[in-house]
């Protein structure tokens, strides 16, 4: 059937409803309405009306894609046509200039008060809990609390009771969850059932990172230490391999990262679904996603946006244009993001072959696994 100019233009235009279609059956009815508009233009003779007709469903998948994607608020169900906007990892411009922009949370809330945490960061030391806990912060409905409390960890401090904790927490309102983080709750014997004890459906964040870089990044740590105290710290492989030349599992920084070890304890009382995992190593290069994934699991709405992360050059890692007080720096400290010590390749290997099994075990027991064997240390 062939169609007159006007007549195509008025079929079309009748067919151009977009906000009706869509809300009537979503995008099954797009589909179906760009077909036929398709096989109308397919069986029009005019090349006019052809153009027109080809104008018309431009402009009208145009809306219809902004449509679909504003409607969808960023969330999962934008994966897809509109995940250019908001979920694909995108390289952000290095910006070295900027300074905090500091808003202070202008809370709207009902009974502000201190409250027993909902969540608890449980680990693991230097896998990057300090980020973490910053750029939760940034949300509006989660409060942090800045201090590791060592509470669940530490005989003294439990034995002061939940009272004590609560009262170390900082205020919220009642639509606020209040976040605590300590590393060494995860290597805690004691941490798993306290804490059960305190609220069995708490939530759980841990965050990884490649065990052997975590081992280095804590004995850097250790160096710095010492040295600030005018102590040489010595060398880490002699502290690392024992006297036959094999791993050590006596130092702590290598019990520290023999991950299976300690999450046993922890299955013990929660179930996995309560225990969020983060990807330290992916923490450092692409916040925004951990962050999201993270909002996803404390079931507060996505509002740390894209654009509040800038990697910082000098830095070398991600900071943020917006900050939870006006004392608050863009970037975390000297502490964080320390240069490491030059490791021996052939340490390296010898550390990475001794973790290959553990990481194995552990990988098992959380249901997912990690590429921990590439990254420079
Ligand atoms: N954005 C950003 N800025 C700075 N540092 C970052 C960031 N994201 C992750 N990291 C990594 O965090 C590592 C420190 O981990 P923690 O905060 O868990 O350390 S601690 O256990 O609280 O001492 C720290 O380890 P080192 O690099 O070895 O110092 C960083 O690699």
């Amino acid at each position: 059937m062939s169609l007159g100019s006007d007549d195509l233009q008025t079929s079309l235009l009748q067919h151009a409803t977009p906000d009706v279609t869509l809300r009537r059956s979503g995008s099954c009815a797009v589909a179906e309405w760009i077909t036929s508009v398709k096989a109308r233009l397919r069986s029009s003779k005019n090349l006019r009306s052809k153009l027109i007709a080809l104008v018309i469903l431009v402009v009208v998948t145009v809306i219809l894609i902004m449509y679909t994607c504003l409607s969808c608020g960023g969330g999962t169900q934008c994966a897809g046509i509109c995940s250019f906007s908001s979920l694909k990892p995108m390289k952000l411009k290095a910006d070295d200039e900027v300074t905090c922009n500091s808003t202070e949370k202008a809370f709207i809330g009902k009974n502000p008060a201190k409250r027993l945490p909902q969540a608890i960061i449980f680990g693991v030391r230097k896998a990057g809990t300090r980020a973490l806990l910053e750029f939760l912060g940034l949300h509006p409905d989660i409060v942090v609390n800045v201090v590791e409390q060592h509470f669940f960890s530490n005989d003294v401090n439990y034995s002061k009771g939940l009272e004590y904790y609560r009262e170390q927490m900082s205020a919220s309102y009642e639509q606020q969850i209040t976040i605590e983080k300590t590393p060494k709750y995860f290597i805690d014997i004691m941490a798993p059932e306290r804490i059960y004890r305190m609220n069995h459906s708490v939530k759980l964040i841990l965050i990884l990172r490649d065990p052997v870089v975590r081992l280095v990044s804590a004995y850097a740590q250790l160096v710095a230490k010492n040295k600030e105290n005018n102590i040489t710290y010595p060398p880490l492989e002699e502290m690392v391999l024992d006297e036959n030349g094999d791993v050590n599992l006596d130092y702590k920084l290598v019990q520290v990262s023999v991950y299976y070890k300690h999450i046993i304890h922890w299955l013990e009382f929660f179930d996995l679904h309560q225990i969020h995992i983060v990807d330290g190593d992916k923490l450092i290069t692409d916040p925004y996603y951990e962050i999201y994934e993270a909002e996803k699991f404390l079931g507060v709405g996505h509002k740390i946006q894209r654009d509040i992360f800038f990697f910082n050059k000098t830095k070398g890692f991600y900071c943020v244009r917006q900050c939870t007080s006006s004392t608050s720096p863009p970037c975390l400290g000297e502490t964080k993001g320390r240069q490491h010590p030059p490791v021996d390749k052939k340490l390296v290997e010898k550390l990475r072959n001794f973790f290959e099994d553990k990481n194995e075990k552990f990988f098992q027991l959380i249901h997912r696994s990690f590429n921990w064997t590439t990254l420079i240390v």
